[in-house]
């Protein structure tokens, strides 16, 4: 998605959370001042895990380990997001792609996105203006990865639209030409979740549908 596409939706976003856009900015700014040649994936590698293949996005919904029971893994390319891939580590897969802001989880869940890492994940790294400590703390111990901001993209700064790690996912799985999308572990009505979770998944939910 162009950002001149998502700006607006982003815009509104932001009304809603009360979130700062100058925040957001800084945060990616942070971000890319720790992308080095060496620890940069490219684009075209993300591309080759996802173009024309059936793709199977992870959410951390209560009911992922469930989902997961149908399906059949060798079938698809799984992007996680966030937890998602501890849930998915634990079960013995090594997802291809996780998205993440690295604030959602436990510190074993940030460890274990730290190993899908090592273990050949490509880890899109998100910044937003909540996140800057955690940035701080774990982008060093990850190899490699991409660097995603909700604002407006530069130089190796990506904005591929979508909001929260589930919804990051999808948009990536769209943009760099999925032929089929499968979600795993959306609850987008769950009532067991704060205010602020709850209205992420409203959002969550519009950003999927549109
Ligand atoms: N019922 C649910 N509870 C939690 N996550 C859900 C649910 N349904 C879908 N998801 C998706 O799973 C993603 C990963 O959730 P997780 O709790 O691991 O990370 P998070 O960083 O706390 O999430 P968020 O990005 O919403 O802040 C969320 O971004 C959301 O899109
Ligand atoms: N500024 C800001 N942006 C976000 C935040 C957040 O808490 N603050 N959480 C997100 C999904 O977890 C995505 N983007």
């Amino acid at each position: 998605m162009d950002f001149a596409t998502w700006e607006p939706i982003y815009e509104r976003i932001l009304e809603d959370f009360g979130f700062d856009r100058k925040g957001d900015e800084k945060a990616a700014l942070f971000l890319s001042h720790k992308l080095t040649e060496e620890n940069t994936v490219s684009l075209s590698e993300l591309k080759a895990v996802i173009s024309g293949k059936p793709v199977l996005v992870c959410g951390n919904a209560p009911g992922l380990r469930s989902d997961l029971l149908e399906i059949n893994f060798s079938a698809f390319t799984v992007i996680a997001a966030d937890g998602a891939a501890a849930v998915l580590m634990d079960m013995g897969i090594v997802p291809e792609v996780i998205c993440t802001d690295l604030d959602g989880n436990s510190e074993a869940d940030i460890e274990k996105e730290i190993l899908a890492c090592e273990k050949g994940s490509i880890v899109l790294i998100h910044a937003h203006g909540d996140n800057i400590d955690k940035l701080e703390k774990y982008v060093p111990r990850f190899k490699r990865f991409i660097a995603t901001t909700q604002a407006k993209p530069f130089d190796d700064i990506y904005n591929f639209g979508g909001f929260s790690d589930g919804d990051r996912c999808f948009f990536v799985a769209r943009e760099f030409g999925a032929n089929k999308i499968r979600l795993a572990g959306f609850d987008f009505e769950d009532n067991n979740v704060n205010p602020i979770k709850k209205k992420k998944l409203k959002w969550a939910k519009k950003l999927i549908g549109i």
